[in-house]
């Protein structure tokens, strides 16, 4: 990709980018939210048509006028939201949207040829499962299938891991190094950087829709593509100094909850916060998580037990009323549930609290000012006041529901994956974020998937595993590879609850 530029009504989202992918190699776009990544790669998938630059494969210049002239040239990428047909079979989701829909496929000739795949590359799937059975780590082997039966040469993977387990990253570099050891080019956009230390040749950053360089990965280091990454050096200073714990802001008694499929994925839940408290839920995604955020959120009914929320019950009032009892919520889908796509940045805003304003009409003038006080205290890049906020890049949308629900003041914030698709510098202010509502007495629910975060940030870590309580452990008394027992389903005897 030589000089290539993308704007956006008040943004210049690639100003004159260059980049370069060999075959064999695993090379990795660096930078921080709204720098440009996914503009870049939606520019070489054909979704986007740069206005300026060109790009050539193989040294000849080539037009991707649409994805599927993209992928009619060898390129394919897996989406951080996968597009998958959930009642479809693995075999039928490859099959669709193939070239040459005349052609009448035969579903067993088709299966066979994605076991064949998936042994070659390693990637284990069973081509008659429907999606909605597999693990999200399974339906993302289904996506970079779908790419390779469509011939890609060049894979590009939109943060893999962001949704995966330790175990499943591992796994997933695995594979891609056996594509890339089989002549493919592989792309892929992370925030991570010591799996990009770990797993690539090369790293690519941008900063502010600019090249910044491209480095071997074997020699340089984290704080050098720290600095590439925003033009300063980035530091862990946060500290976590004790808090004296105030009164109960959250109890959870014997709380069973039905999940989507009509199976109980929460099994008798006790456990309590307290004001100056930050609870860590550890588990590998799906044990559970999702429905004890939305039951204490009011969003998924209790079949049994009870929900307390400053000593007042709460259980199955609904979330309008947990909302005014101080019930802060950052969900896991922000797009759907946390943010609306359509509205612009201050109608999102405004979104849980209008209720509360005085009058007949809504203030606009001052939800737009809070909104850009908002904008400016934590740092987000829109892609424009009266644009929707679809339009923004993931980052910078995770930053305004969390400047939302952090700035109304509540009392228990739960936050799911809270820092998941930032980058360093937003998720350190984040944590920074996260320990001073802790200082100032409010109680955090904190669920991560990354241990290490978790022992840095909590006071104490519940962990789940298949829908129940393993056990609440302190950090400084326990180890993450105890941790990890638990997550695998070993209970702990005596707990810190
Ligand atoms: N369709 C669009 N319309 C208007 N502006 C856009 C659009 N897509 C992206 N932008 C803007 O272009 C800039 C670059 O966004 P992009 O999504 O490429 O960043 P990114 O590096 O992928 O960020 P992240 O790490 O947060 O995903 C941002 O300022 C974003 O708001």
């Amino acid at each position: 990709m030589v000089n290539i530029t993308k704007k956006f009504p008040g943004v210049i989202a690639n100003d004159r980018v260059s980049f370069s992918v060999h075959s064999g190699e695993i090379h990795a776009l660096l930078g921080e939210n709204g720098a440009g990544k996914s503009t870049l790669m939606s520019v070489l998938t054909g979704l986007y048509h740069p206005d300026g630059g060109e790009i050539r494969i193989d040294g000849k210049r080539v037009e991707l006028s649409s994805p599927r002239e993209a992928v009619r040239k060898g390129i394919s990428m897996v989406h951080q939201h996968f597009k998958l047909v959930h009642p479809f079979t693995v075999a039928e989701n490859v099959i669709l949207g193939l070239q040459g829909l005349q052609q009448v496929y035969d579903i067993k000739t088709i299966e066979e040829e994605i076991l064949e795949c998936s042994k070659r590359y390693g990637l284990t799937i069973d081509p008659k499962a429907r999606i909605w059975q597999l693990s999200v780590g399974e339906q993302q082997r289904v996506e970079i299938i779908k790419m390779l039966f469509r011939g890609a040469e060049i894979l590009i993977l939109d943060e893999p891991t962001a949704v995966l387990t330790p175990q499943e990253a591992t796994e997933l570099y695995k594979n891609l190094r056996n594509m890339a050891g089989q002549g493919k080019a592989v792309i892929v956009i992370s925030h991570k950087m010591n799996e990009v230390m770990e797993n690539t040749d090369n790293i690519t950053v941008l900063r502010d829709g600019k090249y910044v360089g491209t480095v071997p990965t074997r020699s340089t280091t984290e704080a050098e593509l720290a600095r590439m990454m925003v033009g300063r050096d980035i530091t862990h200073t946060f500290y976590k100094e004790s808090v004296a714990t105030q009164g109960r802001v959250l109890e959870m008694r014997d709380v069973s909850v039905l999940g989507d499929r009509g199976r109980m994925t929460l099994k008798n839940i006790s456990l309590d916060i307290n004001g100056g408290e930050i609870l860590g839920i550890a588990g590998v995604a799906g044990n559970g998580q999702k429905d004890l955020a939305e039951a204490i959120a009011g969003l998924r009914s209790v079949e049994t037990g009870k929900i307390f929320v400053n000593q007042k019950d709460y259980t199955c009032t609904g979330c309008r009323k947990l909302i005014d009892a101080g019930v802060s919520y950052i969900p896991e889908d922000r797009m759907t549930t946390g943010l609306v796509p359509n509205l612009n940045a201050p109608e999102n805003v405004v979104l849980k609290s209008y209720r509360k304003m005085r009058g007949w009409f809504i203030n606009w003038g001052k939800i737009r000012s809070y909104t850009n006080e908002l904008i400016r205290q934590f740092e987000v890049k829109l892609a424009g006041a009266h644009y929707p906020v679809k339009m923004m890049s993931g980052g910078n949308l995770q930053k305004l529901l969390l400047a939302r629900e952090i700035e109304s003041n509540p009392s228990l914030i739960v936050a799911v994956y809270p820092m998941r698709g930032l980058d360093i510098g937003a998720t350190e202010s984040i944590r920074k974020l996260l320990i001073a509502q802790r200082a100032s007495g409010k109680a955090v629910l904190l669920i991560s998937e990354e241990l290490d975060e978790l022992f840095e940030l909590s006071d104490r870590i519940a962990v789940l595993h298949a829908g129940e309580i393993m056990g609440i452990v302190h950090p400084a008394q326990t180890t993450i590879e105890a941790v990890g027992l638990m997550m695998a389903g070993k209970r702990m005897e005596c707990d810190a609850s």
